[in-house]
């Protein structure tokens, strides 16, 4: 199995170029991040060209967070700043070659937040598609994300199926689907043919996937029966020391190791 680092909470302590070495010096076969812009994307293409880890994505900006904003594409009256914020991520996105970004809805409701998100949808997948990057949505669960506007896997795939794209996907976090639905492997594969990216942490205190209510053995031996071969987002709050709780790494790769030499 192969999995990428979120910078977003791995190493988030240090500057992005650094975590990206920090990535690959732990093991780590790809990386991916949240929100990159302070940093020169030169800067971030540079680290990446150095480690050869690909960034696999990266959000667009949520828009006022002291305001409690959580992104800008579901607003209704905000396309100016939502479009924005997308041409932003996607010219970042090119710098560094990145694959995809998590275009974010923001909290809100209704049939005028769902119009609008389709909308800016749309013009996400098509300004992506002109380089080939993918555009993920991903439900959040409402104790991380309250109010946000996508709050289940069957919204997302009504809208995926609505915006009709086909380089619209689902980012599945295991962590937010598990905590709002539950019955998390055979949603995985009910909804497999919609799945861009996969992201995990443990349930529920979002740490590493080694512990709580979710196996991740036993999660990873089912991605891994339906063919899922791209690296796993590993999106979990590691406290102080990321370093130390990588045991969950070190024991896949020994496992894959150990498979792969009984072939
Ligand atoms: O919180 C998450 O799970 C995300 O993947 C994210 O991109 C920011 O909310
Ligand atoms: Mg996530």
């Amino acid at each position: 199995m192969k999995f990428s680092a979120n910078l977003g909470f791995l190493w988030a302590d240090r500057p992005l170029p650094v975590a990206i070495r920090a990535a690959k010096a732990a093991g780590f076969d790809a990386v991916e991040c949240h929100w990159p812009y302070d940093v020169p994307a030169d800067e971030v293409r540079a680290a990446l060209q150095e480690t050869g880890l690909s960034m696999l994505g990266l959000n667009t900006r949520r828009g006022n967070v002291s305001h409690g904003e959580n992104g800008l594409s579901a607003l209704p009256g905000r396309e100016v700043e939502a479009r924005a914020a997308i041409d932003e991520a996607l010219a970042y996105a090119r710098v560094i070659g990145a694959g995809a970004v998590h275009v974010m809805a923001g909290n809100t409701s209704g049939p005028r937040a769902r119009a609008s998100f389709v909308s800016n949808l749309l013009y996400a997948c098509e300004q992506g598609a002109k380089d080939s990057i993918t555009i993920l949505i991903e439900p959040l669960n409402p104790y991380n994300a309250p109010g946000y506007f996508l709050s289940s896997t069957s919204l997302a795939a009504d809208i995926i199926r609505e915006v009709g794209r086909l380089n619209l996907k689902l980012m599945f976090d295991f962590y937010h689907v598990q905590i709002i639905e539950g019955d998390v492997t055979r949603r995985v594969e009910h909804l497999l043919p919609l799945i861009g990216h996969i992201q995990i942490a443990a349930v529920p205190d979002r740490g590493a996937p080694d512990h709580g209510e979710l196996d991740y053995r036993y999660v990873f031996d089912r991605i891994t029966a339906l063919g899922w071969s791209r690296p796993i987002g590993a999106e979990y709050l590691p406290g102080a020391n990321t370093d130390k709780t990588l045991g969950w790494l070190a024991a896949q790769k020994n496992a894959s190791q150990k498979d792969h030499s009984h072939v």
